[in-house]
């Protein structure tokens, strides 16, 4: 299990991430998503020993984390990162050896990765002649090559086509059947939503939900129902009481929240006096929206996409943080 507990992180004067916890359970599949600059790479970064935290805690199995913990770890870093002119099949055996493998293994390792991945391109093609779609099927298979315990990705997904997207799911898929923890940034919620159990939402550095999506949703949430209704005048639906009209579904149909204390028959009533009833559906929040909840409630922040600039905390002068500036990155 993979608990990252209190993490705090600022750039300068920045508060990049604001005592941020996630923990990934073994054989679990954990989504990370939020806006742009949201703070996601740098919990990844944290958590690969890639940056170091202002405070917080990283452990592996309850203990803490150190190199050799790390070794049996796989990271598949935004900014990439393989050398563009080795050979594909060099680098991967280069790097199952860092962590451990036997010349022999490595090699095996190399070879079935680039057949699992469907990389396009031989074996000893130089990775910069490949497509780029095809350098990031590599560069997961440098990420996997040597049986990671738990996976790191920070938007594997980005710049894949629809076949590359399902092999990248399915290997992601075997590696929690087969007991493994991972943990993947994307934009794409739906993938995320059908892929994870469970997700995190973070906004401006701050983890404002995670749990399955299922928990998410919250039981206590007003219900919603999507009702199509043929020949109903516009807005038939706009003055029932209890019933908040969300927005126009697709064709004739309407989004609605029952408010707590609404009978869903008293909506279905209206719905037949209005017209012919074709469709009536409780209609479960999408990720997509949970999330959009999430970050327009954050106002500024989220609209920006930014996290707010450091407040002082108690006995400490504002912008006495001395590492001001972009700063550079601490050795893996
Ligand atoms: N080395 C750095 N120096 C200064 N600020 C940084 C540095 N790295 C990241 N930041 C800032 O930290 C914030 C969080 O960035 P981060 O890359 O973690 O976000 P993200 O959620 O991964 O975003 P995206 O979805 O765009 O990849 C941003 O405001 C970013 O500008």
């Amino acid at each position: 299990m993979l608990e990252l507990a209190g993490l705090d992180k600022r750039f300068g004067a920045k508060v990049v991430l604001d005592n941020l916890s996630l923990t990934v359970q073994p054989g679990q599949m954990f989504g990370f998503v939020g806006t742009n600059g949201a703070g996601k790479t740098t919990t990844m970064r944290i958590a690969l020993g890639v940056l170091a935290a202002d405070r917080g805690e990283i452990r592996w199995r309850g203990a803490p984390v150190d190199r050799k913990v790390r070794r049996r770890w796989g990271y598949m870093p935004e900014e990439r990162g393989l050398y563009p002119k080795m050979r594909i099949r060099d680098q991967l055996v280069y790097l199952a050896e860092l962590h451990g493998m036997s010349r022999t293994e490595a090699q095996a390792s190399a070879a079935h990765w680039l057949t699992r991945l469907r990389v396009t391109g031989a074996p000893g093609d130089r990775l910069e002649t490949l497509s780029l779609g095809n350098q990031q099927r590599v560069q997961l298979a440098a990420a996997l090559v040597h049986e990671p315990e738990l996976l790191v990705l920070d938007e594997p997904f980005s710049g894949l086509d629809p076949v590359g997207v399902d092999v990248m799911a399915g290997v992601l898929r075997e590696r929690t059947a087969a007991g493994a923890s991972v943990v993947f940034s994307s934009h794409q919620l739906e993938l995320v939503e059908s892929l994870c159990d469970a997700v995190g939402i973070i906004n401006g550095g701050r983890m404002h939900a995670s749990g399955t999506v299922a928990e998410l949703r919250g039981d206590d949430r007003a219900v919603r129902y999507r009702v199509r209704v043929a020949g109903a005048p516009a807005g038939w639906a706009d003055a029932l009481p209890g019933v908040r009209v969300l927005g126009p579904a697709e064709e004739d149909a309407v989004l609605v929240e029952l408010l707590p204390g609404t009978s869903e028959q008293a909506l279905l009533d209206a719905g037949r006096a209005a017209g012919r009833v074709l469709a009536f559906a409780p209609a479960a929040p999408s990720l997509a929206e949970l999330f959009r909840e999430v970050v327009n409630g954050e106002g500024t922040d989220a609209e920006a996409g930014e996290p707010p600039v450091a407040k002082p905390r108690a006995g400490e002068p504002a912008g006495s943080d001395p590492a001001a500036g972009r700063e550079s990155e601490v050795g893996a």
